[in-house]
């Protein structure tokens, strides 16, 4: 049975000497954050799960007072998941010093493209967060969704770089049927929307598929999907390296995107192979 705890004290009692495996989330917990749970339950003696809306990673007008919020099922989708602790802080309890006040993580370079370009604040509060959670929990090994992939790699960089002793995993993304990422936000969407929001990853299986010819052949095939599909308004398509840096032909890279499908915004990426030399 799950033991859910609110503060840095309970949360101590309950993680014991053991080694540990924390699944960080914002619930509204999803088959993708079950498959994560699931891939850390084996990694470790005690598996923790935080369950927390992260305020500082939002800017203001984004949809944290709208982002979902589901605890009781949550509890029972990490209770089947094998997860021994839930971590369910206050807002007080991870921001003592205010939102505003305290100490920063500035995330550098790779916090400024992409996600960053469009949400300036975003990774700041990302891994601020991850920070905290890194030093109450104080795991092992942290596992967290490539659906989420630069968040991935600028998590992992801090974690390298802070020499924080945390080994951070990633796990690939589940997917709808269809090919549609899971992701709360997609709770958002009406049915003729979540019917259009198919074209992010119809996209990136397009692009993937043209791997072989190359970096231009890769984001045209991409684009011809995403330029004239009905109701997304494109952000970003972008080919870099498994690390976001640029792109090297004969080595693997990454696809990612994101785009508004009416109001709400989603992300997807996928991995492939470059063709050339
Ligand atoms: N489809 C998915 N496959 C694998 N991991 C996922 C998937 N969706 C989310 N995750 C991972 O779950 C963890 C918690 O993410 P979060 O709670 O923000 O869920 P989310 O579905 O990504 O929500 P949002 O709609 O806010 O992006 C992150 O490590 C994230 O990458
Ligand atoms: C890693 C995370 C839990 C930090 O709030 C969040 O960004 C998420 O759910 O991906
Ligand atoms: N999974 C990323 C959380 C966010 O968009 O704030």
């Amino acid at each position: 049975m799950v033991t859910v705890v609110r503060t840095p004290q309970e949360l101590a009692d309950a993680r014991g000497a053991s080694t540990v495996a924390l699944v960080p989330t914002m619930g509204a917990l999803h088959d993708g954050h079950v498959q994560l749970m699931k891939h850390a339950r084996p990694l470790a003696d005690t598996l923790v799960a935080s369950i927390f809306v992260n305020p500082t990673q939002f800017a203001p007008g984004e949809d944290f007072d709208t982002y979902p919020r589901t605890f009781e099922a949550d509890l029972e989708r990490c209770d089947e998941a094998g997860v021994d602790v839930v971590f369910a802080p206050e807002i007080e309890t991870m921001y003592p010093n205010g939102l505003d006040g305290g100490i920063g993580i500035e995330p550098g370079p790779l916090g400024t493209i992409l996600e960053g370009a469009s949400r300036p604040t975003h990774f700041a509060g990302v891994l601020r967060v991850v920070a905290k959670l890194f030093g109450l929990v104080r795991p092992d090994v942290g596992v967290f969704g490539e659906k989420d992939y630069q968040q991935l790699v600028l998590i992992r960089q801090m974690a390298s770089e802070l020499r924080l002793g945390v080994d951070v995993v990633g796990c690939p993304t589940v997917r709808e049927a269809d090919g549609l990422a899971l992701s709360s936000r997609n709770q958002y969407l009406s049915d003729a929307e979540r019917q259009q929001a198919t074209a992010l990853s119809r996209a990136l299986r397009a692009g993937a598929a043209a791997g072989d010819q190359g970096a231009e052949a890769v984001l045209a095939a991409a684009h011809a999907v995403l330029d004239d599909a009905p109701g997304v308004d494109l952000d970003y398509l972008a080919l870099t390296s498994p690390d976001l840096g640029d792109p090297v032909p004969g080595h693997d890279a990454r696809l990612l995107t994101a785009a508004r499908v009416g109001t709400t915004r989603l992300i997807d990426n996928v991995s492939l192979t470059l063709g050339g030399a």
